[in-house]
């Protein structure tokens, strides 16, 4: 009954329904460890890791007891269209793999750093010292003890990781795992990497004078004798554990500080904004531009707040539940870093929403970039002087060039400070796995990459007993990073393409798409393609171009930089290496 294409096809819907109740039950098994880290619920995930690839490979075969060769060919093809199984699934390395990964994620999870009695979690605890505290000494134990508290006892466990990553990424015909994290953007690797260096050296100038200009400010609070005038600077003085952002040090940066000043964390205190409160502005702001809300079972199963009776993984994470069940797990602080990472969440969960009615296959991003992209072009527009108004978190309503060089300085802390940070990670990690760098200097290639981009330098001597990339959750949590570095760059494209659909006229950096139909119709109809297009196609929806381009943030940024460069004409730009040698 039917033709050979209607019957592949009926079964491929088959397929996909029972598929989705096999991947929804394996993340809940994720989901129980990432909120619960226990050995027991760590044996569940892994159990259910493999359980679910038996269960996908016998749902598949189930299709072939049709006896019909030519059905059987064209369910193989609508397969392939419709779902993916990794080659390597299934396989003993990969059992191994999770329960590794795991133990990195609990190792990470409850690192410590105590001095005497007292000891400190990262989220809450050592990030707030970082963020607030302004001694120098205060600094270093957080900064010191964390590494002390996650590096060594990570190691063995990555030196294992790295061999069984590699091995699983030739099972599956790549070259080693970088090679496979690469092929997510095309399948020309050289180009990619080519692509993203070329990004960089277009905006290093920027960094560079952003850097000469906060080494300034940094040397007159701590001293001549902890900051030099021409060297990296000690990286615990950025009000952040890896240096990436620097919008808490903000209060001692403002350009003009009798001038309007954005301080959304003081406000949200003092309205006594609530976690809840949070996710619902963001989530309004998608709602009125014809986006989708999330669904009620979002605040039902979502862990919005640090768990106080169970170790969870605070890292904040998005996840696609499939049939509809879309949640979040997240240790929120009511402060404007958790308000941006909020808001950077809900644009994955509005992402899953979009491409909710894929086929399998088709429901991600069209690369990993423009996940990490969608929530942060959001914030572009809600961070805003004029939507902070909207929203009662600004209240003076100056709009004078000095006060646009005040928020912009706020707004590069965040986004030009990481650029180095985002661009280095996958270069070490790419090493690592493609065997340049081994074991023996995983520490003293890290210090190197992150001396030579961020111009920064350790406060103390490391040495190889230290391990301190496993001090960043992306490298024990095995999450590519090169996603941010691109995201922090296409999220000003797509900024500047929804503006133009809601008919901005304003300077970019004042431009806010908030109840712009035009604008979500735009953004819409690209995250519903998911991965159905190349990430070329998708980029062309929203944006017109074929390619990632600075010229966005460059055009953002320009009054700032102008006023950098007239700030730092005294200044040293760029750092010199030769005094890698800690401060003492
Ligand atoms: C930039 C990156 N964001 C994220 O993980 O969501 C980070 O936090 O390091
Ligand atoms: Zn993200």
């Amino acid at each position: 009954n039917g033709t050979v294409k209607q019957q592949a096809i009926k079964f491929v819907m088959w397929y996909q329904h029972e598929a989705e109740k096999i991947y929804h039950k394996n993340t809940w098994y994720q989901w129980n460890y990432s909120t619960n880290l226990t050995s027991h619920n760590a044996k569940l995930s892994a159990e259910s890791s493999i359980n679910t690839t038996a269960a996908i490979v016998a749902l598949r075969r189930k299709g072939h007891s049709l006896q019909n060769v030519s059905i059987n060919s064209e369910i193989d093809r609508q397969l392939r269209i419709a779902t993916f199984i990794p080659a390597s699934a299934g396989s003993p390395e990969s059992e191994e793999l999770v329960g590794v990964n795991n133990e990195m994620d609990r190792l990470y999870s409850t690192g410590k750093a105590c001095n005497g009695t007292t000891c400190y979690s990262l989220n809450p605890g050592l990030d707030g010292i970082l963020a607030k505290s302004r001694d120098y000494n205060e600094l270093l134990f957080a900064w010191h003890g964390w590494r002390n508290g996650t590096g060594p006892s990570i190691k063995p466990y990555y030196i294992k990781y790295v061999s069984l990553m590699n091995t699983l990424a030739k099972q599956a015909n790549y070259s080693d795992a970088g090679a496979r994290w690469r092929s997510r953007y095309g399948n020309n690797s050289k180009a990619f990497t080519d692509n993203v260096q070329k990004l960089w050296l277009q905006l290093k100038p920027f960094y560079q004078n952003l850097h000469a200009y906060v080494r300034k400010r940094l040397r007159e609070k701590y001293g001549a004798d902890k900051v030099s005038r021409t060297g990296p600077v000690p990286a615990h003085l950025f009000g952040n554990m890896w240096a990436q952002s620097w919008i808490n040090i903000y209060d001692m940066l403002v350009p003009y500080p009798k001038k309007q000043i954005l301080d959304v964390t003081d406000e949200m205190v003092k309205q006594n904004y609530t976690v809840k409160k949070i996710f619902e502005v963001a989530d309004e702001f998608f709602v009125s531009m014809g986006l989708e809300r999330v669904p009620k079972s979002f605040w039902k199963n979502s862990m919005l707040e640090k768990p106080k009776d169970r170790q969870a993984i605070c890292h904040a994470s998005a996840w696609d539940f499939y049939r509809g069940d879309v949640r979040f797990k997240m240790c929120t602080q009511i402060n404007f870093d958790d308000f941006l990472t909020v808001h950077h969440e809900m644009g994955h969960i509005q992402y899953y929403l979009q491409y909710g009615f894929q086929p399998l296959n088709y429901r991600s991003g069209a690369n990993p970039a423009f996940h990490e992209a969608v929530g942060d072009t959001i914030s572009l527009s809600v961070t805003t002087p004029d939507h902070l108004r909207k929203v009662g978190l600004l209240k003076s309503s100056e709009n004078d060039q000095e006060s646009a060089i005040n928020y912009l300085m706020l707004q590069a802390l965040d986004k030009i400070a990481f650029l180095p940070f985002g661009y280095l990670v996958d270069q070490w990690r790419w090493k690592v796995f493609d065997g340049s760098i081994t074991p023996e200097n995983y520490n003293k290639a890290w210090w190197e990459l992150r001396t030579k981009y961020q111009g920064i330098i350790p406060p103390v001597s490391r040495t190889e007993e230290d391990f301190d990339p496993g001090a960043k959750y992306h490298i024990p949590g095995s999450t590519p990073y090169i996603r941010y570095f691109i995201s922090y760059i296409i999220q000003f494209q797509f900024q500047k393409a929804l503006c133009q659909a809601a008919g901005n006229t304003q300077p970019l950096y004042l431009c806010s798409v908030y109840q712009s139909k035009e604008a979500g119709k735009r953004l819409g109809d690209m995250l519903k393609l998911g991965r159905s297009k190349s990430w070329e196609d998708a980029m062309e929806a929203i944006t017109g171009q074929r390619e990632m381009d600075a010229s966005a943030i460059v055009e953002y940024f320009k009054p700032l930089d102008d006023w950098l460069k007239e700030q730092n004409k005294d200044e040293v730009i760029g750092w010199d290496t030769t005094t890698t040698k800690p401060q003492v």
